[in-house]
Order: C-alpha cells, then sequence, then structure tokens
C-alpha cells in the first residue's frame, strides 16, 4: 500500500471527524431544536450548539476543544501490513495535534504530564480487525472526557434510585437505561447518544456499547427486542425533562442503540456509553493498493443547515435578564444575580481546572491576584505563532463538578467572584457561594468555537508546567455569555433539574417488558 496516501487519507479523517459533525448527527440536532419552544434556556443553548457546528465547518476547527480518547476501528483485508498501518495512524494524529486540529490530550496518570502529541501508553485505541474485503475500513470517534465520565456500567440485578429493582430480564434492562440517562444530566453535554451493551464480562460488555456508537443513529436494531427497547427509550427519555445542557427542556437524548451478547451465568452486565451532543465519529473505505478515500460513511442525505435567522427572533424573545459585568467583580453586583439571568462578561478571566484547582487548595498565593475576579473551567486548544504569541483555536468549558472538593475554599480564601463552567456543582459550592457571594455560571458544553470567538486575546499564561489544557491562561473577552445556574441566595437550577427528574423518573417503575 502506498503508506504516504495512506497517512494523508488517516489525517483527513482526523481533521474531519474534529471538525465537521456527521449529517446523521447533524439531523438529530435538527430534530430537537424543532421540538423546543422558542426563548426559552434549552432552545437558547441549542442555538448556541447549531452556531457552533457551523463555525467549526467554516474555520475547519475542533467542535469541541476536547479531543477526547480518539479510538479507531479499522477493518483490513487478510495480508495487510497492521503495523504500517498503525505507524501511519500515529504519525497522522501526531500531525493533526501539531496544527491545532486535536488538543494534546495525552496525559501520564502518575505524574500528570501531558505527552503534547497525543501519543503515549494507551492513546490513541486502534482496534484491528481482518475481513474478506479487498478494501480499508477506517473509523473514528472522538469521545471526550467529560461524556465519558458519565458512561455507566451496571450489575443486575440491582436497585436503582427512583425506578426500583431491575432484574435480571429485558425490563431489568430497560430501567438500567433510563436510569443512565437520569444520572448523567447535563453533564456530558446533553442532549447525548447512549450505545448500551448488554452482556460480556465489564470490558467487553463496554466495548460493545461504544460499538453501537459507530451505529448510525437513523439506523434500526433487526433484534426485534432491541428494537423495542430502543424505540421505548427515546419515546420515553426525553420525558425526565433533563433537556440541553441539563436546563430543563423537551429533548435529553438524542439517540440509543443497543446491542447483546452472551454473559456467565454469574455475571449480568448493562453498561452504558453516553457521548455529548458533539458527536464526533466517521469513516472512509480506503483502497487497499493506493490508499486513497473511496467512500465516507455517515454522511449520506442532503447537507444539513442550521437556520440563523430563527436565532435572532429567538434571542428578542427570550425573557432573561441580561447582565454586564466586568471584573473585578464586586460582592454587591454578585448579589443581584439570580438563577436565570444571563450574564456577558468583558475584560478578563482566567482558566483553571483540575491541576490548577488542587494547587490553589494548598498554594500560599495565586499567580495572579484574584480578588474579584472570574475563573473560567477550561482546557482551550492553543496554537503559538512564528512571535511566540498564543492564539485560542477551540475553547469551550469543562464539566465543573471535579473541582467540587475545592472550589468553595479557593472561591472564599482567593475572592473569586464568579465561576464559570458546566454541568454545575454540589452543595458545598452552592454553600460558599452565600456565604462569601459569589455565582456560578453555566457556559454551553462543546460550544468551542462560540467561545473561541469571543475571547479576543491572550494576555498571558501561568503554571505551564501543568500542559496546554491544565494551565492558568490570562484571557481577554468580549460578549462572552453564561447562564446565572447557581446564585448566592442558594438556589440552583442543577438542583432542581435532578430533583424533578428523579421524579419524573419514578414514572417509569412499572414493568413495560415482562
Ligand atoms: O476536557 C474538556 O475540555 C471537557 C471535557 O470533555 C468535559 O466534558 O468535561
Ligand atoms: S465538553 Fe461536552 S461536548 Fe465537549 S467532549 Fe466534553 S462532554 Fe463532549
Amino acid at each position: 500500500m502506498n503508506l504516504e496516501t495512506f497517512q494523508k487519507s488517516m489525517y483527513t479523517l482526523i481533521v474531519e471527524t474534529s471538525t465537521n459533525l456527521p449529517k446523521d448527527v447533524r439531523r438529530a440536532v435538527k430534530r430537537a431544536k424543532e421540538r423546543e419552544n422558542a426563548g426559552t434556556r434549552s432552545a437558547m443553548s441549542l442555538d448556541t450548539i447549531t452556531t457552533n457546528i457551523k463555525m467549526a465547518d467554516e474555520n475547519i476547527s475542533p467542535i469541541c476543544q476536547d479531543t477526547g480518547m480518539p479510538t479507531f476501528k479499522i477493518k483490513t483485508p487478510v495480508g495487510a501490513n497492521q503495523l504500517h498501518i498503525q505507524k501511519a495512524i500515529y504519525a497522522a494524529i501526531e500531525q493533526a495535534t501539531k496544527d491545532s486540529k486535536l488538543r494534546p490530550n495525552s496525559v501520564d496518570s502518575l505524574d500528570g504530564s501531558n505527552s503534547g502529541n497525543n501519543l503515549g501508553p494507551g492513546t490513541p485505541v486502534i482496534k484491528f480487525e481482518q475481513w474478506e474485503e479487498d478494501y480499508i475500513d477506517a473509523r473514528l470517534i472522538l469521545k471526550g472526557g467529560g461524556c465519558e465520565n458519565k458512561n455507566i456500567q451496571y450489575s443486575l440485578p440491582c436497585e436503582l434510585d427512583g425506578i426500583g429493582k431491575a432484574g435480571r430480564d429485558l425490563d431489568g434492562i430497560r430501567k438500567c437505561i433510563m436510569h443512565s440517562v437520569y444520572q448523567a444530566q447535563g453533564q456530558g453535554c446533553s442532549a447525548g447518544f447512549i450505545g448500551v451493551g448488554i452482556g460480556g464480562d465489564r470490558s467487553s460488555g463496554y466495548d460493545l456499547a461504544k460499538a453501537q456508537l459507530f451505529r448510525g443513529v437513523d439506523d434500526v436494531n433487526e433484534h426485534e427486542d432491541l428494537r423495542k427497547l430502543e424505540e421505548y427509550v427515546m419515546e420515553h427519555a426525553n420525558e425526565l425533562g433533563i433537556g440541553t445542557m441539563g436546563f430543563g427542556g423537551e429533548t435529553t437524548l438524542l439517540g440509543c442503540k443497543v446491542g447483546v451478547m452472551n454473559r456467565l451465568p454469574a455475571s449480568f452486565f448493562v453498561s452504558v456509553a453516553y457521548n455529548c451532543w458533539a458527536y464526533r465519529r466517521l469513516g472512509v473505505a480506503v483502497h487497499a493498493e493506493t490508499g486513497e478515500i473511496s467512500e465516507w460513511f455517515y454522511q449520506d442525505g442532503e447537507e444539513v443547515s442550521f437556520d440563523t435567522a430563527q436565532s435572532e427572533e429567538q434571542e428578542v424573545k427570550s425573557e432573561s435578564r441580561v447582565v454586564t459585568l466586568e471584573a473585578p467583580i464586586t460582592e454587591e453586583q454578585i448579589r443581584e444575580l439570580k438563577v436565570g439571568d444571563v450574564v456577558q462578561i468583558n475584560g478578563m478571566m482566567y482558566t483553571g481546572r483540575d491541576a490548577i484547582h488542587k494547587h490553589l487548595s494548598t498554594a500560599d498565593s495565586a499567580p495572579v491576584d484574584l480578588n474579584g475576579q472570574v475563573i473560567y473551567h477550561c482546557g482551550p486548544v492553543m496554537m503559538k505563532d512564528e512571535d511566540g504569541q498564543w492564539h485560542v483555536k477551540a475553547a469551550g468549558p469543562t464539566t465543573s463538578i471535579r473541582e467540587e472538593p475545592y472550589q468553595g475554599d479557593i472561591m472564599k480564601r482567593f475572592g473569586i467572584r464568579a465561576v464559570i463552567g458546566k454541568g454545575g456543582m454540589g452543595p458545598k459550592t452552592l454553600q460558599a457561594l452565600g456565604e462569601h457571594g459569589g455565582v456560578y455560571l453555566n457556559a454551553i458544553g462543546g460550544a468551542a468555537q462560540y467561545y473561541a470567538d469571543c475571547i479576543k486575546g491572550v494576555e498571558g499564561v501561568d503554571l505551564m508546567q501543568f500542559g496546554i489544557p491544565e494551565a492558568m491562561w490570562h484571557l481577554r473577552v468580549e460578549g462572552f455569555t453564561a447562564v446565572v445556574t447557581m446564585d448566592s441566595h442558594g438556589n440552583s437550577l442543577h438542583k432542581e433539574v435532578d430533583k424533578s427528574s428523579l421524579e419524573k423518573l419514578a414514572k417509569f417503575k412499572e414493568p413495560v417488558f415482562s
């Protein structure tokens, strides 16, 4: 095979997957948009999401800043050299990372160092299979870390919050799937897609679940029971009312695909792989001799364009109060904010995610004076130009709940007034917001191009030893928009949506498939 051409084909596959959402996914997002009432928080979020999808396409830049775990599924004709194929994929991954199409995302689990090129033990994942065809089938999924954290594996029988006992039968499986959607809330950037694996052992069960994510969104299960199960979940999961980003709303789930395999007599696993709306997976057929792409998968049907006229109309109809803030922010300004307000930030904000929070929790001082400042839970994709100036290529929020053990203390100790992230935070942070006078702002997860566009300059960076996603970037922004979802008066939209969706989950307790 012509390896140089094959490497180029893999590079194209990687760049397209990272920047161009497949048509089947676009159609699902479009359907969700049509269901949502104009002016609601969910409708406005979907608007941001579709604007972001378009921007990523036009800028040829990552849809979401989180490259996730690049996972390839490759089928090769008998006799193809898989070692050569692997080497070409590694080189293509390295090049795409250099070109800022992927964020350096491979981190040493013990010392926290970032390999910088997306290569390292276990990264990327490449799964080979042989087949009798004469061409190569190469598929790629970039599944982000936030939604990966919302995967869940059930061992039946079990007792589930809200929905009760799940036994070792189809109805027990149904309950697990409904529960999996509930437990993800908005943290995996809902509305999401789920792949479900029934049976296997703990690892093959998850593999089967993830394999379902390679099915087309519109495909129909050939297995009669599983088809009914998929249809049931698609019909009812949206009744949980979790909505886009967990803001409440009509659409919580965009796709559900279920696979089954045998199990051991003692084990009965139901494994669920949750994928965010930024469902980046594509595939190509590659000629085994020339290495050229001959066909793209998941791209059938007409172009799916998103109507921008509608977004302006929705903005007008929105009843949210819009407040503009510029740091340093006073306690008084923060105490005026209530859940539901829309905040537009101008001026400076500082990124801080896992490594920074751990660092600040024991540090005597912060690299910059954070009094009255805004912290953004974000690990951006960055590019340095020839003059040594940094540019933001993608910069959406990361899941905030991971900072729950640290956030409240850090806000109080350093005088931080606002944190921006996604998915909300827990009771400890809510209490600290009340005591100190702080606010939690929810940005739209995955909208990495939309937010990168609000960033007008990179004024500095600290703690680069933590790697690009984990460093503290000093960002100057204009019109950075987020919604107050936790305020200093004890209100949390996340707490409310969790409570109401748990109540709704209880409605699905009665047997359906018995
Ligand atoms: O790592 C990130 O930037 C985001 C992550 O995928 C998340 O959803 O929290
Ligand atoms: S930030 Fe959201 S959209 Fe991006 S990878 Fe994480 S879960 Fe997916």
